[in-house]
Order: structure tokens, then sequence, then C-alpha cells
């Protein structure tokens, strides 16, 4: 392996699959099956998972809802999600802890930083759930932010584009893909793949992030056994 520990970050609006909303327990068992590959081979993973698939703060506020409120909603979003991935993880015989950023003691452990690095030094893939806890970040944020205290090797964000284009592929099809790029050149281009809060926080932590397609089964593997399959940000 390329790495000794990682974060994981996994979109929300992936885990619908082919629906319009929601949760598919298909790409929810792929996932956990290419998590438990890597995982067997002795990697330290720490996951946030967005909740895109569910609720989006800022729509919401489009529609006339208070930002922050909404942004609360868009947390719990993702415990919904982290809770999905947990059960689809040890389904396939991974120990999981959940940890959450808003207390919910019936269900899961608060965030605590020592506590999360202990689970990974015992080889419990961790989830860390609601975000930032705060309203007006996203979990592109909370992924950087979470993987600077476990002190991670990398930020692996796992999505539906195989990497960062010259602009966004799902709007322009003519894009072409890089396979490594500059914090400053991101910058820059105001490549949108990930929010300016997370890459900022990653650059100054010294923390590569590697954009890559989480949805091709067996990709997690080549990524963690560092193929230059998607595109590195450094
Ligand atoms: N320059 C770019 N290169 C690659 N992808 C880009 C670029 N600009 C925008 N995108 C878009 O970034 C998105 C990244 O996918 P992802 O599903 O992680 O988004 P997200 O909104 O963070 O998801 P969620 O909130 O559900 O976790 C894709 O929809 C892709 O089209
Ligand atoms: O730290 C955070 C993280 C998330 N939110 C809200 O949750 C939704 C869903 O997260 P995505 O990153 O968009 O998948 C987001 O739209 C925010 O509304 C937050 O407020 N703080």
């Amino acid at each position: 392996m390329k790495y000794k520990r990682i974060l994981l970050k996994l979109s929300g609006e992936s885990l619908m699959g082919d629906k319009q909303y929601g949760i598919d327990n298909e790409r929810v068992k792929q996932y956990a099956e290419d998590i438990k590959a890597v995982h067997d081979k002795g990697l330290e993973i720490a996951i946030v998972i967005g909740g895109g698939n569910i609720f989006r703060g800022l729509s919401a506020e489009k529609s006339g809802m208070d930002r922050a409120q909404a942004d609360y909603m868009g947390m719990l979003a993702t415990v919904i999600n982290s809770m999905a991935l947990q059960d689809a993880l040890e389904k396939v015989g991974i120990k999981t802890r959940l940890l959450t950023a808003i207390k919910m003691e019936q269900i899961c452990e608060p965030f605590i930083r020592r506590r999360a690095v202990r689970h990974l030094e015992k080889g419990r893939v961790v989830i860390f759930g609601a975000g930032t806890g705060n309203p007006y970040f996203t979990t592109d944020s909370a992924a950087a932010l979470r993987a600077i205290e476990i002190k991670a090797d990398a930020v692996l964000k796992g999505t539906r584009v195989d990497g960062i284009y010259t602009a966004d592929p799902e709007k322009d099809p003519s894009a072409t893909k890089y396979d490594e790029i500059s914090f400053r050149e991101v910058y820059a281009k105001g490549l949108n793949v990930m929010d300016m809060t997370a890459f900022t926080l990653c650059e100054e932590n010294q923390v590569p992030i590697i954009v890559f397609d989480m949805n091709k089964h067996g990709n997690f593997m080549k990524i963690a056994n560092g193929e230059a399959i998607g595109t590195l940000v450094k």
C-alpha cells in the first residue's frame, strides 16, 4: 500500500446510483466491498460521506429556507448516509465506528479526535458524520479538516468523475483531464470539483488530494496502491 492512513471522501450524490433520490443499496454494497478489499491490506481508513442525495443547505436556501437551518438538515442527511455505509461495512465483516460532529448518543459516539485515532490504530474503519458540525461548510471541508486532525497521508475523493478536468466534464464534453495539478492552478482556474475551503486547508497542511472515480469497482484499490488513475493535487 502506498499510504498508512487515508481519509476517503465519498459523494452523497453517488450513493443514489441510478435513482433520483436516496440510497441505492447496490451502490453502498459496492463501496463496502471495495473498502473491505483495501482495509484487508492493512490501510487505516477514515471516511466522510456527503449528503447531496438527500438534502443540500444551499439548494433549500434558494427555495426560501433559512440557510443555517437548512445546513443543519444537510448535516443530518450525512448521518443517514453514514449509517447506511456503516451497516454495509459491517455486513462484509469490517469493524466500524461512527463519530458525529453533532451529538447523537443513542446512535453513535461524539467526535473526539483522540478516540478517532485510537479506533484507526485498532483497525476499525471510522466514519465521520454530520460534517464539521457547523453550517456554511460542506463535507469536502469536513473531509479536509478531519484528514488534518487524524494526520492522514492523503484525502482520496471518490466521486463520479474520474479526475479533475479543465472544466466541469458534466457540462463541457470537450474538457480534458489533468493527471496532476497544483493547488495554485486549481484556484487560478476556478476548478470546482471540491470547495475552495477544502483545497486551502489541504494546501496549508501539506495533505495531497486525489480525485478518482469511486463508482468503478476496483478503483479504490488501484488508488491505494499508488496507481495514477485519477488526478493528484499537491
Ligand atoms: N473541473 C472539474 N473537474 C471535474 N469535476 C468537476 C469540475 N468542476 C465541477 N465538477 C463536478 O464536481 C462534481 C464532483 O462530484 P461530487 O459528487 O463529489 O460532488 P458533491 O457535490 O461534492 O457531492 P455530494 O455533495 O453529494 O457529496 C461532479 O459533479 C463534477 O461534474
Ligand atoms: O460541515 C458541514 C457539512 C455539511 N453541511 C450541510 O450538509 C449538506 C450536505 O453536505 P454536502 O457536502 O453538500 O454533501 C450541505 O449542503 C450543507 O447544507 C454543513 O452545513 N456543514
